[in-house]
């Protein structure tokens, strides 16, 4: 038809389309979402470059755990709090909503190894870029599961600094969606344990109530809490609707919670373990502790490195770990962990070795060490 000659191809793929029409589809799938690689409107206008979408590689199989809830969450997490916190907090030219795109690059690596599993907090400052880095990994947003927390305000080395959403956990979630561009978070916590006057306006019982409300609209499928002891838990226990499904506490040889992880055992929860390596530091847990020539010895024994040997360690205990790093070589080689088992003796040796010195990094002044 005359026309069509005209004016090219229509959408429909019949005919040939002028390049103002393509140029124009192509600006259409830009503001879409979809990923193309133009980088200028109709009317010249210099968009900013969009890389393809990459391939997704082949990656090792990771066990996932079962919650109460019937939920799967994949078997290791990866953090984006301590050391990505701490350059997100401090550069003066990021923040809560500015991408810090090294931190993007960390993260698509880390998916592209092998890691399903997003751990991130609101005083992270880190959702915006995990929301950003599932979507350039090209991985379906429903294969990753993400654990976000509600940042309660704190009480760190004296200071007190108040939450970031005083009004609790449902405004929090809110932001939360709108940073990282989803509509739902797999499990969602409260990060601690502060609820005075001095960091937020709410009990940790109007807390609760607000992330069951999260739980029975959807938006968020499973809620939880992090550096909670018992006392805490049982507070919840007792006016709960729908209980707690995670615990996520510091966990590893010298900080073995055997209080926190016997209550959860009882209630079903699962606890997991944040800092599962700090054995391995000495900058950290001193010199010559005791479970260094242990660590030494069975990590030749099963031909792995001390950080596998850690986090299976952790593993075997019935804990999940949640683990980090910069360095891709060390991302991939996380997933080993699945790939060997430690003898009961073994496992039991390095257990008993770490009972013989209590280290905690954080929060010293909400637990009891008196284990
Ligand atoms: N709920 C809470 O209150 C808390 C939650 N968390 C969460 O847990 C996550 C993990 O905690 P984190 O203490 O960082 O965990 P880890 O114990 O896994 O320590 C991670 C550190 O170990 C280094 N590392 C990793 N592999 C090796 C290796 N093979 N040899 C030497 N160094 C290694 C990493 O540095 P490199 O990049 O050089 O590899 C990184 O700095 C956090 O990111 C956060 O999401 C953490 C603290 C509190
Ligand atoms: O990753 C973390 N680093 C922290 C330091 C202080 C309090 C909480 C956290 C985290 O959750």
């Amino acid at each position: 038809m005359e026309g069509d000659k005209k004016y090219g191809a229509r959408a429909d793929g019949c005919g040939v389309q002028s390049s103002a029409e393509k140029q124009m589809w192509r600006c259409i799938r830009y503001i879409s979402g979809d990923i193309v690689t133009t980088t200028t409107t109709m009317t010249g206008e210099v968009l900013p470059k969009v890389p393809k979408v990459p391939k997704v590689p082949k990656v090792p199989k990771v066990p996932k755990v079962t919650l109460l809830s019937s939920d799967t969450i994949p078997g290791v997490g990866f953090g984006t709090g301590t050391k990505h916190r701490v350059k997100k907090q401090t550069d003066p030219k990021l923040g809560m909503e500015t991408i810090d795109e090294d931190l993007v690059t960390v993260l698509v690596s880390a998916l592209h190894s092998g890691f399903r599993h997003l751990d991130t907090a609101e005083c992270y400052l880190t959702r915006v870029e995990i929301g950003e880095a599932i979507r350039r990994s090209g991985i379906p947003r429903s294969e990753v599961w993400i654990t976000d927390k509600y940042d309660q305000g704190w009480k760190w080395k004296g200071v007190l600094l108040p939450s970031c959403t005083p009004s609790g956990p449902y405004e929090s979630l809110h932001k939360s969606l709108r940073l990282m561009k989803v509509d739902y978070i797999d499990l969602f916590l409260i990060h601690g344990p502060y609820f005075c006057k001095e960091t937020c306006n709410i009990t940790v019982e109007e807390a609760w109530k607000q992330m069951e409300r999260l739980l029975e609209e959807g938006l968020v499928r499973n809620i939880g809490v992090s550096n909670f002891d018992v006392p805490l838990l049982k507070r919840i226990f007792k006016i709960c609707k729908h209980q707690p499904q995670v615990d996520q506490v510091e966990y590893h040889l010298y900080q073995q919670e055997h209080r926190v992880v016997e209550f959860c055992r009882q209630h079903k929860m699962l606890v997991e373990a944040y800092a599962p390596l700090t054995p391995m530091f000495s900058s950290k847990v001193g010199a010559n502790r005791p479970a260094e020539p242990v660590i030494e010895e069975l990590s030749e024994k099963y031909h792995v490195q001390p950080n596998q040997l850690l986090l299976r360690w952790v593993y075997q205990s019935g804990v999940l770990p949640i683990t980090t790093s910069s360095n891709p070589e060390r991302m991939k080689n996380t997933f080993k962990i699945f790939e060997f088992e430690l003898e009961p003796d073994d496992f039991a040796r390095l257990k008993n070795a770490g009972q013989q010195f209590k280290y905690r990094g954080y929060f010293d002044n909400a637990f009891d060490l008196d284990i």
